[in-house]
């Protein structure tokens, strides 16, 4: 396999593991390089109270290229990243399943850039966050499911953003995981969603409402129409903005 991914920007650096900014402390070093153990901190564990999921070295989701998703131009002149690029599956993928690692810096608030539209909180609480707009792999081109037209699940995301221990770098990395496969977040069941991503369709996540805030308030201020939310439906997001897995 080539070592850059089909589409990859060839300016931009393509990172094989995560980066670790110079601002990261040896606290925030030690819980990224901490695998869960049965004795597990509360750092370690998810919404619903579940130890933070091992990803054996050996899983598709952390190649670099990652074998599960294709890069690709979205040509759709509807699709509200119509002109960009989006992440779509190379291959069926299970509910629940691990689809792939969302590689960037590891940083602190010290250093997030307010123009980045790639960083996401790792764990606010620790205050560590990936940024993959100057680098990243694939992950960093999974787009929002608001507005997108013909998805399967229509009005609603099919992946989410995760944490897991990647045993291949030996530390707790950001994922792109399939929806479905159990219950969504707090334990609530998300309605009519059975999980599970067909080959070819793209992979969305929710960035969280206030992303998209926070984009209006910047258009807001700027007077531009810009590329923002593209609509609203009756997907409950209302767990959406505790935390975790969410671009800042
Ligand atoms: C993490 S990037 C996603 C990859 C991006 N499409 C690219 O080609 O680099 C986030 C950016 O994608 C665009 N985007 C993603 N989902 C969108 C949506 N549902 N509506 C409008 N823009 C979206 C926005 O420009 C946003 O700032």
């Amino acid at each position: 396999m080539s070592s850059r991914p089909k589409n990859w920007p060839p300016s931009l650096p393509y990172f094989k593991a995560p980066q670790h900014g110079k601002d990261l402390t040896p606290t925030q070093l030690q819980f990224l390089r901490t695998k869960p153990t049965t004795t597990t901190t509360q750092s370690q564990l998810d919404d619903d109270g579940n130890t933070l999921p091992v990803v054996p070295a050996s899983s598709p989701a952390t190649e670099t290229p990652c074998p599960r998703v294709k890069i690709l131009p979205i040509t759709d002149p509807l699709h509200p990243a119509y002109g960009q690029f989006g992440l779509f599956a190379a291959t069926n993928i299970s509910p629940g399943e691990l689809i792939v690692a969302y590689l960037g810096r590891l940083h602190g608030r010290g250093t997030t850039s307010e123009e980045s539209d790639y960083d996401i909180w790792l764990e606010r609480e620790m205050d560590v966050a990936a940024d993959a707009a100057l680098g990243g792999n694939e992950g960093r081109f999974v787009n929002d499911y608001r507005g997108v037209p013909c998805g399967r699940e229509k009005g609603r995301p099919n992946a989410r953003f995760g944490n897991a221990f990647c045993e291949r770098w030996g530390e707790v990395c950001v994922g792109v995981w399939a929806v479905g496969g159990g219950a969504g977040k707090k334990g609530k069941k998300k309605k009519g969603v059975e999980g599970g991503i067909r080959k070819g369709e793209e992979i969305l996540v929710s960035y969280g409402k206030g992303f998209w805030e926070e984009r209006r308030r910047e258009e807001g201020d700027h007077g531009g129409e810009g590329d923002g939310d593209a609509g609203g439906d009756d997907y409950d997001e209302n767990d959406d903005d505790d935390g975790e897995g969410q671009l800042s």
